[in-house]
C-alpha cells in the first residue's frame, strides 16, 4: 500500500458503522464519494486492516479501514487427487495452528513448534482421537508464507481413504472450510505476496508443457514483469505528483522553475522505453500459446503422413485419394523445448466441390496466420523435363521467401539427385530453404526437424532471454493504453496542465491494471478459474 500523494492530498477520516464493522476511512482522492464498497480485501488477520479498491467518476479509490471480521481458515489437497506416495494438504488462515495442536499434538507451547521445520507426527481425528495417518507437519507463520497468512502443510500418505479422512477431520475444526478454486493464490494476491503478473506466471508454470514455457513462466512468476512495470508506474506517478504540485502551488516560490521541463523529458524517455518493450514481434505471446506451424501443399503430397510422423500417432487420415483431408487437423508438439502447434490442411488445387473449396480456403488462411509455413511437395508433383520444374500456380502462390519447402517421396524417386533438385526448387520458387525427405521411411525428416529447431532458436531465443517478456494480449493492450496516455500528455499545450495531469493518471492506471494495482476484478475471476483447488 503506497501513500505516495499523501503530502498533497489530505486524508479524510470518517467513522461509520456498516454491517456491524466500525471502519475509519482514509481517502486518497480529492473528491470523495461514499460509494458502496466494491470489494473487500483482507490484508491479514494480524493487523486487522482492510482495504478496498474501486473507481468512481474515473477516480481511483484506495480505502483502508479496520474491523474485526475474521476470514475462514481454508484447507485443500494441493497435490493431484488419486493414489500417490505422498499427498500434500495445505491449510491457511488465522486458525491454521489449531490443526497442528488438535491433530498433531504439537504447538501447544510456542517453543515446541519451529517455523519451516518438518515434524514427523501421528495425525489424529480431533473428535475421536483415532490415529488417521503418520505425516510430516510444516508450520509457516504469516506473513512469511505463500498466502501471507499462517499456513500449515501436512504431507500425508497419498491413499484415497487417508486423504479423505484427514480432510474430513480438518472440516470438523471450528472456523475451517474447504478452499475454493484458486483461493490460496487469491489470498496471496490480496496480501500483496504476488502481483497479477506473478500470479499469471504461476498459472502458466502449472500449465507449462515444454522447457521454454517453463523458463518464461518461472521468470514471470519471479517478478520479471512486475519489477519494470512497477518502476515505470512509480516514475509516472512521480511526474504526476510534480505536475499536481505545480497546479496547486504554481505561484509559490518553493516550486523550482523548470520542473515541468524535466517532467516532459522524463516522460519522453519512459515512453520510448515502453514502446521499445512493445516492439517484440509478440514472441512471449507466441511461446506461451504455442508456435503455429502450418503444413500446406498439393493433394497427396504426404502432408497428413508428415503430421502423423511428427505426432507419432495416426492423428490424420492418410490415403492415396487426393483431397482426403478437408478440415484442419491440429497436433501439439514439444519440438526441442519449443511448444508447437502443427496444422495439417486440405491439399491446394482448383476444385468444384463446395466442401473441398471451404477446406482449401481454411488451408490458405492458416498458412497466412502461421508463424512457420511449410509447403510440402512431392517429387511426383514436379513435372520435370530436362531443365525446368513446373509448379502449379495455386502452389506457387503460397510459397514466398519465408516459406520452408519439403520435397517428399524421395524414396519413390531414386533416379533423381535430391540435392540438385532441392536447389532447383529453391531457385524457382524463392523459398527460404528446401529439404528433401521421405515421410514414409522417415529419411531426412530428422535433419529437417533439427534445422527447424535451429531456426526457432535463431528467431526466438534472444527475445526469450529478455527478463521482461510480454506473454499476454492483456499486457500488450494496457501497455499500448499507457503509451497513448503518455503521448496525449506530450501533445498537450502547456496551459492545459490540469488535463495533462489526468493523462498521466490514465497512463499510470493502465500499468496498474497489468500488475493488479487498480481495477482488476474481472481479470482476477478469469485467472483464479485457471487454478485448481489447493493452489
Ligand atoms: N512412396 C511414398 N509415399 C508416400 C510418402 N508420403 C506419403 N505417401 C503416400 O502418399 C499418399 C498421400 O498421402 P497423404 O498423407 O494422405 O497426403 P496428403 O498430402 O495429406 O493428401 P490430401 O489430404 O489428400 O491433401 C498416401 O498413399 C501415402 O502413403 C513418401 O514419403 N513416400
Ligand atoms: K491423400
Ligand atoms: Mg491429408
Amino acid at each position: 500500500m503506497s501513500f505516495f500523494l499523501m503530502s498533497f492530498w489530505k486524508p479524510v477520516t470518517i467513522a461509520f458503522a456498516r454491517q456491524g464493522v466500525k471502519r475509519s476511512w482514509h481517502c486518497m482522492t480529492r473528491s470523495y464519494h461514499l460509494s458502496p464498497v466494491p470489494n473487500l480485501r483482507v490484508l491479514g488477520d494480524h493487523h486487522k486492516l482492510f482495504r478496498t479498491r474501486g473507481t468512481h467518476n474515473n477516480q481511483i479509490y484506495y480505502r483502508l479501514f479496520s474491523g474485526n471480521v475474521t476470514e475462514s481458515t481454508i484447507y485443500a489437497l494441493s497435490t493431484s487427487p488419486g493414489k500417490a506416495g505422498v499427498a500434500v494438504l495445505r491449510i491457511s488462515g488465522s486458525r491454521a495452528k489449531d490443526a497442528i495442536r488438535k491433530m498433531a499434538s504439537i504447538g501447544e507451547k510456542q517453543s515446541d513448534l519451529k517455523p519451516r521445520q518438518a515434524y514427523f507426527r501421528r495425525i489424529r481425528d480431533p473428535r475421536t482421537g483415532e490415529v488417521l495417518d503418520r505425516a510430516l507437519v510444516l508450520w509457516f507463520p504469516g506473513p512469511r508464507s505463500f498466502t501471507g497468512e499462517d499456513t500449515v502443510e501436512l504431507q500425508i500418505h497419498g491413499g484415497n481413504a487417508v486423504v479423505k479422512s484427514v480432510l474430513d477431520a480438518l472440516g470438523s475444526l471450528d472456523g475451517f472450510r474447504m478452499a475454493e478454486q484458486g483461493e490460496f493464490a487469491r489470498r496471496a494476491f490480496d496480501n500483496d505476496k504476488l502481483d497479477l503478473t506473478e500470479l499469471e506466471g504461476l498459472a502458466d508454470l502449472l500449465n507449462a508443457e515444454t522447457e521454454i514455457q517453463r523458463k518464461v513462466a518461472l521468470r514471470q512468476a519471479e517478478g520479471g514483469l512486475r519489477i519494470p512495470y512497477d518502476s515505470w508506474r512509480e516514475d509516472i506517478i512521480r511526474c504526476m505528483a510534480t505536475t499536481e504540485a505545480v497546479i496547486d502551488f504554481g505561484e509559490d516560490e518553493q516550486i523550482e522553475e523548470g520542473v515541468l521541463d524535466q517532467v516532459i523529458q522524463d516522460i519522453k524517455k519512459l515512453r520510448n522505453s515502453i514502446s521499445r518493450h512493445l516492439d517484440d514481434s509478440r514472441v512471449g505471446e507466441i511461446v506461451r500459446s504455442g508456435i503455429n506451424v502450418a503444413i500446406v501443399g498439393p493433394p497427396n503430397a504426404g502432408k497428413s503422413t508428415l503430421l502423423n510422423r511428427l505426432a507419432k500417432r495416426e492423428a490424420a487420415i492418410v490415403s492415396d485419394i487426393p483431397g482426403t483431408t478437408r478440415d484442419i487437423v491440429e497436433v501439439t508438439l514439444n519440438l526441442g523445448g519449443y511448444p508447437v502447434i502443427v496444422s495439417d490442411t486440405a491439399g491446394l488445387r482448383e476444385s468444384e466441390d463446395l466442401v473441398e473449396i471451404e477446406g482449401i480456403k481454411r488451408a490458405k488462411a492458416r498458412a497466412l496466420s502461421s508463424d512457420v509455413k511449410i509447403c510440402l511437395l512431392s517429387f511426383a508433383h514436379l513435372k520435370t523435363d530436362k531443365k525446368d520444374i513446373h509448379i502449379d500456380d495455386v502452389i506457387r502462390d503460397v510459397i514466398d521467401s519465408t516459406t520452408y519447402v519439403l520435397l517428399n517421396k524421395q524414396d519413390a524417386a531414386p533416379h533423381l539427385n535430391p540435392f540438385d533438385f532441392a536447389k532447383k526448387v529453391q531457385h524457382e520458387t524463392g523459398a527460404c530453404k528446401v529439404w528433401s525427405v521421405s515421410c514414409k521411411t522417415g529419411e531426412g525428416v530428422d535433419v529437417f526437424l533439427n534445422d527447424i529447431v535451429s531456426i526457432l532458436k535463431m528467431r526466438y531465443d534472444d527475445s526469450i532471454a529478455s527478463p521482461a517478456l510480454i506473454t499476454q494480449a492483456r499486457h500488450r493492450h494496457h501497455l499500448e493504453e499507457c503509451v497513448q496516455g503518455l503521448d496525449a500528455y506530450l501533445a498537450m499545450p502547456a496551459q492545459d496542465i490540469v488535463l495533462s495531469a489526468e493523462e498521466l493518471r490514465q497512463a499510470a492506471n493502465a500499468l496498474g491494471r497489468i500488475t493488479g494495482r487498480v481495477d482488476v476484478e474481472d481479470v482476477l475471476d478469469v485467472l483464479f478459474g485457471q487454478f485448481c483447488i489447493g493452489k
